[in-house]
């Protein structure tokens, strides 16, 4: 198990390092300068130390010309090299993070059956890209570099005491493997888990503002908020411990550098070396680990990367496992008996000086009963449904539960007193499961399929091969627009509150499909109190009363075969859409 985890992780490196070959050369070339980079460096504090330790015994001044020329030259080229070690490394990681963000993009982009959020998709165009330009330039060149430096300064501290540079092999492997591989073992898992925290804070950040108003109407903002609160906490806390397990491990770097050159002045010294060379030896031995260090520096980077990297292989080498965060489950909701609504002369008006969106409406409720609300588009049939939700305040009138004004109602209980269906209902990227159980988070399976049936939902989810586990695409991407619908209805059975409010629940189905739709909504609604908005007029025969809206005012109200019988608005629509209709279902029959 833990060496298929390994060879993964491998795997994930060499799928994004493939795609450097064009560049290899470069990246060779990059590596090579920054060496000499580090190399230059170590020249000059070794010369430097040299030439003062030598300075020291007034020597003719010809002895210390070469070294002078040397610290000058050294001083100068190391600046020099290191603007060339830049260009070059960056010239070449620049090129091939065009060519992986341009992949990575035409994967997502193409991809389906497991669509991205847009929240996750961005992160991945922007820090997982990122992190392969880390991996080059932070890690693979500067361990390069550091490595080759380290065996160079051994090889030159040989040449002037064999015990001397097999101190400093220990301690340089002490400074590039062993403290490496701790700093690496000790933030692993925390740094494995940055990246995909980071993921879903941008999915939250998507789902809370485009699914606000939803999540409001089912009284699931508390839970999402929290869930999302809680992620944050989380990731700021992985965060604060990686960064204390850094300055533990940068102390241990400063720890070893002094240890190390203590322990070569002392095995120097004791194998008679020369007095200015110990002194050499001493600062290019502090020099070199240093330079050695910066592998700690690189594996750091490592670890926070490899998440990054991890998904970015995953995208361009597809049918890997995916690396989603599950959603945080949100507490149950209890429900809450139908309470009696009463609007009282409901006046809105949605601006100082414009006409009213409803005009003096007065409507009852009881519990159990069951009402529709139809009229002309632009009549203040959605906005009466806001009212009611709270979503929107009268500007006179007033709307009650029990005898308590709508707004006094603290935020979290109205979504299970009323709520339900609410126009252009938003569709969460996440399963059908999921996405029902917005308003009632323990639902059980059977609950499920009784909302999905009553949807006539139930057909389509039986037919996918992860029924209630099919991810439905980003704002329900992957579902046909009436499919989508069925999915907003069945949630809004399931949670099932007070008062149902249902807007439009057939909207974007045929004539056919919408009669049975809503014809088992509405079986599925006996006893409940329902507020039911739609502009077909079919299907509302068993309904305990229509009220007819126009521009505002309520114009009729009745049942459907009293209104049928009676001149007006009513009937002529009634007979306007039966024409209709009946001539759709002839010619489509
Ligand atoms: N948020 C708003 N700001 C300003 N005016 C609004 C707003 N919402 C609705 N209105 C106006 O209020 C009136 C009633 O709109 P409402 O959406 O309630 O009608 P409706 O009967 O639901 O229409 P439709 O059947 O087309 O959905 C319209 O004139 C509309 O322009």
């Amino acid at each position: 198990m833990s060496e298929r985890i390994v060879w993964r992780r491998a795997m994930n490196e060499r799928i994004v390092l493939r795609l450097a070959r064009p560049y290899l050369r470069r990246l060779i070339g990059a590596g090579l300068l920054a060496a000499a980079t580090e190399f230059a460096g170590l020249a000059l504090m070794a010369t430097a130390t040299w030439l003062l330790m030598t300075a020291a015994g007034q020597p003719p001044l010809d002895r210390l010309t070469v070294a002078i020329v040397a610290v000058r030259a050294l001083a100068v080229s190391r600046g020099v090299l290191r603007y060339t070690e830049r260009l070059a490394g960056h010239d070449a990681v620049l090129r091939l993070i065009t060519d992986v963000r341009a992949r990575v993009f035409a994967t997502l982009a193409t991809r389906r059956g497991d669509p991205p959020r847009s929240g996750d998709a961005l992160s991945r165009l922007v820090s997982d890209v990122d992190a392969v330009q880390d991996l080059l330039l932070r890690v693979l060149v500067p361990a390069a570099a550091a490595g080759l430096v380290s065996v160079l300064a051994v090889g030159l501290t040989a040449l002037v005491s064999l015990p001397a540079a097999l101190a400093l092999a220990v301690g340089l492997l002490v400074a590039a493997v062993a403290l490496p591989a701790l700093a690496t073992a000790l933030t692993r898992r925390a740094g494995a888990e940055v990246a995909p925290l980071r993921g879903a804070l941008a999915t939250d950040a998507v789902d809370l503002t485009h699914g606000a108003a939803d999540l409001a109407a089912f009284g699931a903002t508390s839970d999402a908020l929290a869930a999302a609160g809680r992620r944050a906490r989380r990731l700021a806390r992985l965060e604060r411990r990686l960064a204390a397990l850094g300055f533990a491990v940068d102390a241990a770097g400063v720890l070893v550098a002094g240890l190390t050159a203590g322990a070569v002045v002392y095995v120097a010294l004791g194998a008679d070396v020369d007095g200015v060379l110990v002194g050499v030896l001493a600062v290019g031995t502090l020099a070199a680990v240093e330079i050695a260090l910066a592998l700690v520096g690189a594996a750091r980077q490592w670890t926070g990367l490899r998440s990054g990297l991890a998904r970015v292989a995953h995208l361009l080498a597809p049918g890997d496992a995916s690396s989603e965060t599950p959603r945080d489950s949100v507490s149950a909701p209890a429900v809450a008996p139908a309470p009696s609504v009463r609007f009282e002369a409901v006046t809105v008006r949605y601006r100082v000086g414009a006409a009213a969106a409803l005009d003096g409406v007065d409507l009852e409720l009881p519990p159990g009963r069951r009402v529709a609300v139809v009229g002309p588009s632009g009549a203040g049939k959605s906005t009466l449904a806001a009212v009611l939700t709270g979503a929107v305040s009268p500007t006179a009138g007033r709307v009650t539960l029990n005898g308590r004004d709508v707004s006094a109602y603290p935020s979290q209980e109205l979504p299970y007193l009323v709520g339900g269906l609410l126009a252009e209902a938003y569709v969460f990227h996440a399963t059908v499961r999921d996405n029902m159980l917005l308003g009632s988070p323990n639902a059980d399976e059977d609950a499920l399929l009784t909302a999905a049936t009553a949807a006539g939902l139930a057909d389509w989810v039986r037919a996918q091969p992860d029924g209630w586990d099919t991810v439905v695409g980003e704002e329900g991407g992957q579902l046909s627009g009436g499919q989508r619908q069925r999915l907003a209805l069945a949630r809004a059975l399931l949670a099932a509150p007070g008062v149902l409010v249902l807007d439009e629940p057939t909207e974007g189905l045929d004539p056919t499909a919408a009669d049975q739709v809503l014809a088992s909504a509405l079986a599925a609604t006996v006893g409940h109190s329902v507020l039911l908005i739609t502009h077909r007029l079919s299907g509302l025969a068993e309904l305990d009363e229509i009220v007819v809206l126009d521009a505002g005012r309520v114009v009729q109200r009745g049942r459907h075969a009293a209104l049928v019988a009676t001149p007006g608005w009513y009937r002529e629509q009634w007979v306007l859409q039966q024409a209709a209709e009946h001539g759709y279902l002839a010619l489509s029959g």
